[in-house]
C-alpha cells in the first residue's frame, strides 16, 4: 500500500534532486543482487526527494518485465522506508500496464511513463498510451516526453482533467517552446523535471520554465557534488553553477560524446572509477573503454568530485 498519496508524492518530488540508480549487472551481464542493493543503500543514505528505480539511467529498457519487478521490489526494500521508491514503465502498452500494476503490488509510490516501443505515434494515441497506465495505478504518474512520445500541452492538459493520479511531466527533449507552453497551459496542476542528458547541463535555465528539479545520472557516483549543484540552481547561484560546470560537468560531457549510449554507460564507469564497479551495461549500449574510462577517472581526480563517503558493506 503506498504511502503518499499521487499529490503528496508530487509536492515531495518537486524539491529535491532525484535519483536514478543504475542496475548492477554481474560478468553475464545478469542481475547483481547484492552489489545493486549496496548501491541503493548508500544511494538513498543521501537526501534526495525520490528514488527512480529501472529508469534510463538503470537501464529499464534493457529489463525482461519479471527483471524490472524485482529491481523495483529490491528498490523498496533497500530504500523505501528513506525515500519513496518510483518506477519505469514502458514498451508496449499492455507492457507498460503490467509494469505499473506489477510496480504497485511491490510496493513503489509512483510510475514513470516511458516512451512506447519503436513506433510512432500522434497526439490521440499517446494520450490512450498513458491513460491505460494511469487507469491500471493507483499511483502517481510521471510521463517522460522525449524520443517518439512528444506530449503537447493540449494532450498533457487532457490526461491532467481526466486523471487525478497524473502528476508530472519529464522533458527530455529541450524544445523552449514546447516546455513553455506545456508549463503555461498546465501551470501547478503538475510538476516538471528535466530529464535531458546530464541534466545538470541545462538544470539553471529550466529552472525558469517551471523545472523545479531533475534527474540526476551523475548523483550515481559523485551524490555530494550532485546534491551542492541542486542546491546551487535552487539558490539562483550563478557563479557556483558556473564553476561546477566548467570544473566537470562539461568536461564530462566531451568524455560522453565520444559514443552513442554513453550517457548511461560513462554512470557505470564513474562508478568504477569511484571504487563501488556496478558491472558492464547491456548491449544495445557499450562500455566505455579502457582509455574514456581512464580519461573519466581523471576528471573525477582533478575536478576534486569523488565521493567522501566510503563503500559500506550490505548489511553492515
Ligand atoms: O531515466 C533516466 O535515467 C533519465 O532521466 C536520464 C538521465 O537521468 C538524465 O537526466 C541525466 O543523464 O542526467
Amino acid at each position: 500500500m503506498a504511502q503518499y498519496t499521487p499529490q503528496e508524492l508530487a509536492n515531495r518530488l518537486k524539491d529535491g534532486l532525484l535519483s536514478f540508480p543504475a542496475t548492477a549487472f554481474d560478468a553475464e551481464l545478469n542481475i547483481d543482487e547484492k552489489k545493486f542493493r549496496e548501491h541503493l543503500a548508500w544511494q538513498s543514505s543521501y537526501d534526495v526527494a525520490g528514488l527512480f528505480a529501472a529508469g534510463g539511467t538503470g537501464e529499464g529498457f534493457s529489463l525482461t518485465p519479471e527483471e524490472s519487478a524485482s529491481v523495483i521490489r529490491m528498490a523498496v526494500e533497500e530504500a523505501g522506508s528513506k525515500v519513496p521508491v518510483l518506477a519505469s514503465a514502458g514498451g508496449t502498452t499492455a507492457q507498460a500496464v503490467e509494469n505499473a500494476r506489477a510496480a504497485e503490488a511491490a510496493g513503489a509510490e509512483g510510475i514513470l511513463l516511458l516512451p512506447p516501443y519503436l513506433t510512432e505515434c500522434d497526439q490521440a494515441g499517446l494520450a490512450a498510451y498513458a491513460d491505460a497506465v494511469a487507469r491500471a495505478t493507483k499511483l502517481g504518474v510521471i510521463v517522460y516526453n522525449r524520443a517518439n512520445a512528444r506530449y503537447d500541452a493540449d494532450t498533457v492538459a487532457g490526461l491532467a482533467d481526466r486523471h487525478e493520479n497524473f502528476i508530472g511531466f519529464k522533458d527530455g527533449v529541450g524544445d523552449i517552446e514546447h516546455t513553455t507552453k506545456v508549463y503555461a497551459k498546465n501551470g501547478d496542476r503538475l510538476f516538471y523535471l528535466g530529464g535531458l542528458p546530464t541534466a545538470e547541463t541545462f538544470a539553471l535555465p529550466l529552472l525558469q520554465l517551471g523545472m523545479s528539479t531533475y534527474s540526476s545520472a551523475m548523483f550515481n557516483f559523485v551524490p555530494e557534488f550532485a546534491l551542492e549543484f541542486y542546491r546551487d540552481v535552487r539558490n539562483q547561484d550563478r557563479v557556483a553553477v558556473n564553476e561546477k560546470l566548467n570544473r566537470f560537468v562539461l568536461p564530462y560531457i566531451d568524455i560522453r560524446d565520444r559514443v552513442k549510449g554513453y550517457g548511461v554507460s560513462i554512470v557505470k564507469g564513474g562508478l568504477k572509477a569511484v571504487g563501488r564497479d556496478a558491472g558492464g551495461v547491456r548491449p544495445p549500449l557499450q562500455d566505455l573503454t579502457e582509455r574514456d574510462l581512464a580519461d573519466l577517472a581523471a576528471l573525477i581526480e582533478s575536478a576534486a568530485v569523488r565521493p567522501a563517503v566510503a563503500a559500506v558493506p550490505h548489511g553492515a
